[in-house]
This record gives structure tokens, sequence and C-alpha cells, in this order.
């Protein structure tokens, strides 16, 4: 378990705090409204999670956003949370303008909570004083200085941030934030707020804090970046390494616009690289899977299934020669363990573009133990599949493999089949097997549908006397891409069986099934698959004339025109 740190005033020069918006700037993204409850088990598993401050709310916003806050403050931030790294509850903060009016309605949320924090904000930049605060630089400045002082008097931790600090004029800025230390701020956060600036201009924004601004060793700095060049994260990584201590971030990466910087991201960057950062956190990554499923539950955002760390394929590797990579060595190419962030394994996607090893060892998962030519057959169906189909699954490959079994023995196999049906004219198939002696048959017939003209065009080929006693069909995958799974029952007929008159009648039932994600095709193997085995039983001995015409009428039911 990592150390928690979360209260102390300065915790040591190795610690970043991180400190999670979800609940805040999270839910400003559009769309992403969460209700009291959701907010309050988002946050028990935020403490769980072991993040040292948790952003809960804007109290001023509305009547329900302070009872949240308020919630939280006494339900998660007044005591040991259950499952949190350390027995220390979280910081509860909360956000207001630089307004008495707003600062109050925050300390009303987070003054029950053990570590309560005010956090206020004032933008710095020329565009926003100009345009959107109307204030001069100076009017800005007694704000600061009036509002963190009167956040102060209220809280003993405040903390302060110079809206669209990326885009302020540095030597503004730097007296902003001597104002913020000198009127109590202890914490003083830098961001990004439209998602402006790069990596190295953000670093060196930090830096030229750290080293200009009179007082800042009294001061946490914190940053806080927008993704809206997708520059979130490595905005944030550069400002660490330039000094920052705190990480603003939000599960899944939401927020405002394009959102903020994940926490997931920068919690897994500073623990992969810890030999380039030297730094670490408080959190228990192995908490990371289950809290961003919630956050995605609440929220309604689904993840993208490429997202860093916690998207549905960041564990999962569907080309054959990582797969290979894989099974031989999994440091190949994954970075992290999936178990390091709480999912419970790698996954190895069967698809179009795996290999003869991913599917072997998926088989041998299954408990399929194939020899060379039953695997080279099943590779082949495989393939044939994946081409057709976006993930081959579980079902899918066991589908393939009775398939294989049954067709390395088969005395005819289906080479081709052609059917035409619909609601005008009449379902006709041409069948084209191959036989025992490797030859081409090919035949058509006319049915009372395109399955029983199909079964009477195999028929034909085969003329071995049997009925068909059960036909079911049943999808055993998911989607419009399913795989359709057939199963027969066909019964050796009498002139058959007189061949071996130890047979009882149970024995002369043969069942066959075939997967194919056409149907018919399925149902054609399937009935193949029975008559091979049937075959196999009594011996390839072709039943006249008589016996053929005989075994459709009660088979099939209509008389049968067979063209040839
Ligand atoms: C970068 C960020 O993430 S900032 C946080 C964004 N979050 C929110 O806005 C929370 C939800 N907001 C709300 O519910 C509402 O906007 C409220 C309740 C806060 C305010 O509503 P209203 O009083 O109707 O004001 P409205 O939102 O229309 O306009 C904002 C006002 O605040 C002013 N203002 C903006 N930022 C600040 C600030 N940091 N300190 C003081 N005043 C500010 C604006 O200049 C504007 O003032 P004006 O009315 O004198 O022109
Ligand atoms: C309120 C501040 C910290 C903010 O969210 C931003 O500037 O993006
Ligand atoms: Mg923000």
């Amino acid at each position: 378990m990592p150390e928690m740190i979360a209260n102390q005033a300065m915790p040591p020069s190795d610690y970043v705090r991180i400190f999670d918006t979800t609940l805040r700037d999270g839910e400003q993204s559009p769309g992403a409204t969460m209700t009291s409850s959701e907010k309050l088990e988002i946050a028990l598993a935020l403490a769980k999670l072991g993040v040292d401050v948790i952003e809960t709310g804007f109290p001023a916003a509305s009547p329900d956003d302070l009872l949240a806050v308020q919630t939280i403050a006494e339900r998660v931030g007044a005591a040991a949370v259950p499952g949190r790294p350390a027995p220390t509850p979280p910081i509860i903060c909360a956000l207001a303008r630089a307004t008495k009016v707003d600062i109050d309605k925050a300390w009303e949320g987070v003054a029950r909570a053990a570590h309560p924090r005010i956090h206020t904000f004032l933008a710095t930049s020329d565009i926003h004083l100009k345009h959107k605060l109307r204030m001069t630089r100076a009017e800005v400045l007694d704000r600061v200085r009036a509002m963190v002082a009167y956040a102060r008097d209220l809280c003993a931790d405040v903390e302060f941030s110079p809206e669209d600090a990326g885009r302020s004029e540095p030597e503004f800025l730097y007296q902003v934030l001597e104002a913020a230390i000198a009127a109590g701020a202890t914490t003083l956060n830098i961001p990004d707020t439209v998602g402006y600036t790069i990596p190295s201009e953000f670093g060196a924004l930090i830096a030229g804090i750290r080293k200009n601004v009179a007082g800042i060793d009294r001061a946490i700095v914190s940053v806080h970046c927008h993704n809206d060049l997708g520059l979130a994260t490595a905005n944030a990584l550069e400002g660490i390494r330039a000094g920052a201590r705190q990480a603003e971030v939000t599960i899944n990466g939401i927020g405002e616009r394009a959102g903020n910087t994940a926490l997931e991201e920068i919690v897994m960057a500073l623990a992969t690289r810890r030999a380039v950062f030297g730094l670490r956190t408080g959190i228990d990554t192995t908490q990371i899977a289950t809290v961003s499923r919630l956050v995605s539950a609440a929220t309604g955002f689904n993840v993208q299934p490429n997202k860093a760390i916690v998207g549905a394929n960041a564990f999962a590797h569907e080309s054959g020669i990582h797969q290979d990579g894989m099974l031989k060595h999994q440091e190949t190419y994954e970075i992290m363990r999936p178990e390091m962030v709480g999912v419970t394994q790698t996954r190895l996607v069967l698809g179009k573009h795996s290999g003869r090893h991913a599917l072997r060892n998926r088989l041998e998962e299954l408990g399929y133990h194939l020899d060379e030519a039953q695997l080279a057959a099943a590779f082949a169906s495989f393939k044939a599949l994946a081409d057709k189909k976006k993930h081959v699954t579980d079902p899918d490959i066991e589908a393939i493999v009775s398939t294989t079994r049954a067709q390395a023995d088969d005395l005819y196999t289906l080479d081709a089949l052609q059917v035409a049906c619909g609601t005008t004219g009449m379902p006709t198939a041409t069948v084209r097997l191959r036989g025992p002696d490797g030859a081409l048959h090919v035949r058509a017939a006319i049915g009372t549908g395109p399955v029983d003209a199909a079964y009477r065009a195999i028929d034909e080929i085969v003329r071995v006397p049997s009925s068909l006693l059960e036909f079911s069909v049943h999808a055993v995958t998911e989607g419009i891409d399913a795989l359709g799974e057939v199963s027969v029952r066909v019964r050796a007929d009498a002139t058959s069986s007189k061949r071996h008159p130890q047979h009882d009648a149970a024995a002369r039932v043969f069942h066959g099934h075939g997967a194919d994600t056409d149907i018919l095709v399925a149902s054609a193997k399937a009935y193949l698959t029975a008559l091979n085995r049937l075959l196999a039983t009594y011996g390839v001995e072709p039943k006249d004339d008589a016996a053929a015409s005989e075994s459709n009428q009660s088979g099939h039911g209509a008389a049968v025109e067979t063209a040839r």
C-alpha cells in the first residue's frame, strides 16, 4: 500500500498530491451531471483510491451542489474511510469565485470535513480581464488580496487559481501569486484553462513561477491542465518536472470541453517511469479500473476503447506478432502489468490479425489439444471466419474445433453451396461436394425452402438411406455478424442398418453440427457431418435410386426434382 501524506501542510519533496476534480471540473463536461448519491459513491471510491484532495463541487452553483458537497464533507471527509490506504480522510475542497457570497457558500459546504479547503479563483489573462471580468489589473490584484484573506479567515487551507494562467502575462501572474501568498494561500494552482500551452511552455511557466514569485516556498504549486490540444497529461508532467507537487486531475480525463488531465495517466506515468521522475503518489493503483467504471456509469460517458490505462484495449493485443511476443514474454508489448491498475488480465483478442501461436494458446486454455494437422485446419477456418467477423470469440472457437475434428475423417466435404430463394420462385440449391474419391460432385435440387433444397442436393450425391429427425439453429455469438450454429439428427434407414444388424435403434441416430456466419452453409455442414458419421459406421455403399427416393420422401417431405 502506498503511504498517504494527505494532510501535512508541506509533504516531502518527492510526493505529488493528487487533487481529484471529477466531481467539479469533471461534472462541467456537457452532459455529465451527476446526482448527489452518485457523487457520494464516487467520493467514497476516490477516498479508497487514495486521492489527497477531492474537489466536490461549486456550492454557489445550486442548492443541490451545496448539499452534495456537505454530504461528502460529512460522510467522506470527516472520518477514516474503509479501504483507504491510510486512516486519514481526504481534504474536502469546494470552488468559489473571488466573491464573498461564493466563498461563504463554499465554506458552508466543506466546514464539517476534518480537512476542509476553500478554492477560489480569478482570471489573470488580458483577454479575460478585458472581455469577461471587465476589471483592470489593479482591481484584480486588490480582489485577490481581499478574497484570499477572507477565505483564509474561514479556513486554514486556501487554494488560489489565476484562471487562464497559460495565456497570462508572466510578470503580472507573479504579482498576483505573490499577493495570494501574502494573503494566506497555501496552494497556488496554475491552470492552463483553455489547453493552449505546449509542454515546454507550461514547464517553463512553472519554473518561472518557482523562480520569480516571492514566498513561493510557503505554498504548494499545483498544475491544472486542459486537453484542448491533447496535451493535458504531457503539460501536467512537465509542470511536475519543473517543481509542481499537486496535480489536478479527473477520472477518465473528463472535464470542460476536451477534458482535464486524466488521473490514471499521471499516476501511472509517475509510477511506471519512476526512474525518470523520482516521485510518488498516495494512489492505490489497483483501484483505478473500478473507479473508472464507476465514473463512466454515473456520467454516461463511455471510455473510448483506446484510452490509455482504462480503455478496453489498453491491455488487449490482436495482431499475431504481438500475441506471439506476449506469449513468450509479457514485457515485449506491455509496459505495465494490467493487475497494477485493477484489470484482471491481458487479453489476447482473436481476430483477423492473429496468428497460430495465439490460436493454439486459446485452444489450450479452452481445453483443446489439437495435433498439427487439426491446428492447420482450425487456423484456416479461423482466418476465414475472422475475415467476416470483428472478433472471434470462445464459442466461435469451440464451434470451429468441433467442425474441424469432425472434418478430419470426413468422407464428403462441402466445397461450394449456392442457394436461390425468396418470396417468388422455387427455393433451389446447388451443392458441390468433394467425395471419398477426391472428385468433385455437383447436384442441384428444389425444395420447400433453401435448407430443404440444399439437403436434397446433398442426398443426391451422398445417396445413403437416411431420414432427417431434427433440425435446430441458434446464434452462438452476439450481434449481426454472429456465428450461427445448426444441429441436426439423422437416422440410418433400414437399408443401411441391414449391414450392421447388431445396431439398435438409438445407435442408428447420428448427430452433426456446423457453424458459419451464413446459416445455410452452417446447415449444409451440419447435415454433412451427420451423414459422414453415418457412413463411417455403415461404410460407403451408395443406395439404389428407389431407396433414395423413398428416403427423400420420408426425410424431407416434398417430392424432389433433381437437376443434373
Ligand atoms: C474555468 C472554470 O472552470 S471556472 C468554474 C466554472 N463553473 C461554473 O461556472 C459553475 C456553475 N456556474 C453557475 O452556476 C453560475 O455561473 C453562477 C451561479 C456561478 C453564477 O451565475 P450568475 O450570477 O447568473 O452569473 P453568470 O454565470 O451569468 O456570469 C458570471 C459572472 O461572474 C463573474 N465572474 C467570473 N469569474 C469570476 C471570478 N472568478 N470571481 C468573481 N467573479 C467572476 C463574471 O464576470 C460574471 O459577472 P457579471 O455578472 O458581473 O458580468
Ligand atoms: C477554476 C479553475 C481551476 C479551472 O478549472 C480552470 O481554470 O480550468
Ligand atoms: Mg478547469
